[in-house]
């Protein structure tokens, strides 16, 4: 997907702030080390190489973490010379951009990283970063010795992206210790653009945030166990015509259905099925017969506008499967291409979209071919990685 881009994710600190037996990033978070938490981060957002800085000390540890998109090198004493290590094993084999993250921020989001994955396209580098919103103190002895003005603060968050040339000669050129990356770029001259940050997206420092991530994340998994169902079911009468749209694909037949749309009846019941799951109705709600300006209409409009509320809602559809009932035309022939067209309309993969048709065994409205009738389900889950 994204082949010329390169997460190197920084592991080869002591994480003596935290305490522990383990150095912080090897500890378990639910069930999982944190670096697996944090590789899978990335997954989910696409990024198909990554470079794993290590401690040499950890390298059986970290062996167990190799994959055919995961690379080991070894760290340096600091961040700086750590992150200098990653950025020299990728010479041979340059990507065009980097992204560069701390492997002790597990909570990272696909769209914390995807935001600073786009803003490259058009800056030399791009960092999250979250606005300073409580007041600001300078202490001296547990006293407070000063107000710090506030305004035009930031908290800098990782992956800090750049193009690979200019942080890779940023890096040879700098010398000595600073912060993060940004830093190091800006000392060469680099703009940096900031990118909305996000508050899950915490840096394990201190055993207190080992605690905080553990209920970030069981939150996070009673929100994915938020599976939604909706059914739908739609019935077109036979008129006369040359063939019927369903599921988006024009089947010939010796007559077409009748509708106030386009009539596509399995289209429609896939629409009242996703409706059906948001608890939103179902297509007459949002696109009233009653209004002429949907005489005749492309039944697309009214699936792309149920997919749409999914998605504003932080849903995506899991899968989906549609029935047809009727003795003629046949089905069979046409369900890939329903399949493909529907999965298109929807943005998803097509194995998530079933299509198939039974008859009535010539029962009923149905069997006398007087119209067609179609149900559907549609299963919707939370958005993966999105906080
Ligand atoms: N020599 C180092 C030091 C730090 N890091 C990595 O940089 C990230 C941010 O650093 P920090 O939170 O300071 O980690 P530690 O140095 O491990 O923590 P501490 O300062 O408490 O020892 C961590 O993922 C850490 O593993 C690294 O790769 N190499
Ligand atoms: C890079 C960083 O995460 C930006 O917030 C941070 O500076 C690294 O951690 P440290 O605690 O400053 O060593």
């Amino acid at each position: 997907m994204h082949h010329n881009i390169a997460a190197l994710i920084v592991a080869a600190g002591r994480g003596t702030r935290a305490g522990g037996d383990l150095p912080k990033q090897w500890r378990e978070l639910a069930g999982r080390s944190v670096l697996e938490h944090t590789l899978d981060a990335f997954r989910r957002a696409g990024i198909k190489r990554i470079i794993l800085v290590i401690h040499p000390d950890d390298r059986e540890k970290a062996n167990r973490l190799v994959a055919p998109d995961v690379t080991l090198v070894n760290g340096g004493d600091t961040r700086v010379t750590s992150v200098r290590a990653a950025l020299e094993s990728l010479v041979t084999d340059a990507p065009q951009h980097v992204l560069i993250h701390d492997g002790a921020r597990p909570l990272v989001s696909a769209s914390v990283i995807n935001d600073v994955r786009d803003a490259l396209r058009h800056a030399e580098g791009a960092a999250p970063a979250l606005p300073v919103v409580d007041a600001l103190w300078r202490g001296t002895d547990g006293h407070v010795a000063a107000a710090v003005p506030r305004a035009g603060l930031f908290r800098a968050q990782t992956p800090q992206g750049f193009g690979f040339s200019f942080i890779l000669q940023a890096h040879r050129a700098y010398e000595g210790e600073a912060a993060d990356d940004v830093e190091i770029a800006r000392a060469a001259g680099m703009e940096i653009v900031m990118t909305p940050g996000c508050e899950d997206n915490i840096k394990l420092t201190y055993q207190a945030d080992f605690d905080r991530a553990e209920r970030l994340i069981t939150h996070r998994q009673e929100r994915d166990m938020d599976i939604r169902l909706g059914n739908g079911y739609d019935v077109h009468r036979f008129g006369p015509g040359d063939g019927c749209w369903l599921c988006g694909i024009k089947v010939p037949h010796n007559r077409a259905l009748q509708g106030h749309s386009d009539a596509d009846v399995g289209m429609h019941a896939l629409t009242d099925a996703i409706y059906g799951a948001l608890a939103e109705g179902d297509i007459g709600r949002h696109f009233p017969p009653s209004d002429p300006q949907w005489k005749g209409a492309d039944s697309r409009i009214f699936l792309r506008h149920a997919v749409e509320l999914m998605r504003e809602r932080g849903f995506r559809l899991n899968n989906c499967d549609v029935t047809l009932v009727c003795e003629h035309p046949k089905i069979g022939p046409h369900a890939r291409a329903m399949q493909a067209e529907l999965a298109e309309i929807m943005g998803c993969e097509v194995h998530r979209v079933s299509v198939k048709a039974t008859t009535s065994e010539r029962l009923g409205f149905t069997g006398r071919e007087e119209g067609i009738a179609a149900i559907a389900t549609a299963c919707l889950g939370r958005n993966a990685g999105d906080t």
